[in-house]
């Protein structure tokens, strides 16, 4: 077997195709383009799915926002995907371990529209201190309230930020700003920008603040943290804030406490439901409650963040397409390449299991190939190679040399990138 016998390039850059959901950005677009991917169907909506099923099944990247759900089933039918680009912070759309069984590698953009909400949560916090949703409601149906009762100035009262990662961490350098008291409460013992101070408990933390706003990402000890038992440990006449996900509050609980009284106002951008596109019914224990601001889930919606947020993703997806950098990738072991001159790339991604770099290897030395590079990096459950082979010009690598690579037991999937 010669590894220069029948030349394997490739996917040709015009074959791969790309599809993108939710109304992605045009500046991915425009990324994708600059560097030769031009086989793009770029979608307004989300698909359910038995569509989306359909849609993947010629797709070799994928890019969506925060409702797409890519479920296990998806991954299972999707056999030429290789990567997902999320264009957004959040991941628990994705089922992350379903992704990586199959080979497939999922990145996001972890800072791109932070100050958006950051910005967002700053004015709601203002307007539910000063009661303006419910003095707004009023005038539109030609009453007069006005009153200073119940209005407060920002400056002086207690903000309680639970999640002090990228966005509570903004949040609270801008609080400050307004003269705010910055309480903050994390699994993780973060730096305290400013004067914020780190609570030891969620308890501390409902019982001290005026305002509470919550900027954790959904995982199974975040779902529900906020029942019935956390709004009573809030002050009375607090308020209550949550862009971060719909999982994260007991929606009917809030629904109580605000028609009760004991809170004074919320403003609520995400949902345990979303409407899966803006032709959809949105339905809510919280419509026509005048003390509470509801946002269709656009905490991060604004030109800018999505823009960068286009081009931050659309070129990790080029780099991963391009030369195997994994770098940033939310499920996978992460490998940076340096290139190397006069040599094929091929990626090859396994089980975790003992051997498999000598298996591999083996046959590459029963070829006679040498090795100018190779970066192999693993987790618990998957193995990413990336093997540079020195070849004389203008050769590349045999379709049978790629199939003996495939054929070892636990690979998952194998290619060949240039
Ligand atoms: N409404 C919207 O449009 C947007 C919503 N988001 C949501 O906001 C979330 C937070 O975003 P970032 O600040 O960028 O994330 P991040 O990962 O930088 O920060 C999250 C923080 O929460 C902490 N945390 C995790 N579990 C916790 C728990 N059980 N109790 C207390 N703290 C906990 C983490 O230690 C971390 O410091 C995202 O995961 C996403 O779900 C993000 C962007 C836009
Ligand atoms: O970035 C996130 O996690 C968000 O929630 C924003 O989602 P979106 O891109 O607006 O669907």
């Amino acid at each position: 077997m010669s590894h220069l016998a029948s030349p394997q390039v490739s996917l040709a850059k015009d074959r791969i195709n790309i599809l993108l959901l939710e109304g992605v950005h045009d500046s991915a677009i425009k990324v994708l383009q600059q560097h030769g991917y031009t086989n793009i169907r770029a979608l307004p909506t989300s698909l359910a799915e038995a569509e989306l099923i359909e849609a993947c099944q010629e797709a070799h990247f994928i890019g969506i926002r925060s409702r797409t759900q890519l479920t296990a089933k998806v991954f299972a039918a999707a056999e030429k995907l290789v990567a997902v680009g999320c264009f957004c912070i959040g991941t628990n759309q994705v089922d992350l371990a379903a992704a990586r069984q199959h080979g497939v590698v999922v990145f996001n953009a972890p800072f791109s529209n932070t100050r958006s909400v950051a910005e967002l949560v700053l004015a709601e916090m203002i307007m539910l201190l000063r009661r303006i949703p419910e003095k707004n409601a009023a005038a539109h149906r030609g009453g007069w309230d006005k009153a200073a009762k119940g209005s407060f100035e920002a400056r002086g009262k207690v903000l309680g930020i639970i999640g002090y990662g990228h966005i509570g961490s903004q949040l609270s350098v801008l609080a400050e700003q307004l003269g705010m008291q910055v309480r903050y409460y994390d699994i993780e013992t973060k730096l305290s920008l400013g004067n914020a101070l780190q609570l030891a408990s969620l308890s501390e933390l409902l019982a001290q603040a005026d305002v509470v706003t919550l900027h954790v990402p959904e995982t199974p000890q975040t779902q529900w943290m906020i029942g019935p038992e956390q709004l009573a440990q809030m002050k009375p006449g607090a308020v209550l804030i949550n862009a971060s996900r719909g999982t994260v509050v007991k929606i009917n609980a809030l629904a109580d406490a605000l028609k009760s009284g004991h809170l004074a106002g919320a403003a609520i951008d995400v949902f345990p439901v979303e409407p899966k596109g803006n032709d959809e019914m949105f339905e809510s224990p919280l419509r026509g409650l005048d003390n509470c601001i509801l946002t269709p889930h656009i905490g991060g919606s604004t030109q800018e963040a999505q823009e960068n947020i286009g081009i931050e993703v659309a070129g990790k997806l080029v780099r991963y397409s391009d030369n195997g950098s994994t770098l940033s990738a939310v499920n996978f072991p992460e490998v940076a390449l340096p290139t190397h001159d006069k040599a094929r790339r091929l990626l090859h991604i396994h089980h975790n299991r003992p051997g498999m770099l000598t298996r591999i290897n083996q046959i590459l030395a029963d070829n006679n190939i040498n090795v100018a590079g190779q970066y192999l990096q693993t987790d618990s459950e998957v193995g990413y190679v990336v093997i540079d082979i020195e070849t004389p010009p203008k050769s590349s690598i045999a379709d049978d040399l790629l199939a003996a690579i495939r054929s070892i037991d636990g690979t998952i999937k194998a290619r060949v990138l240039y």
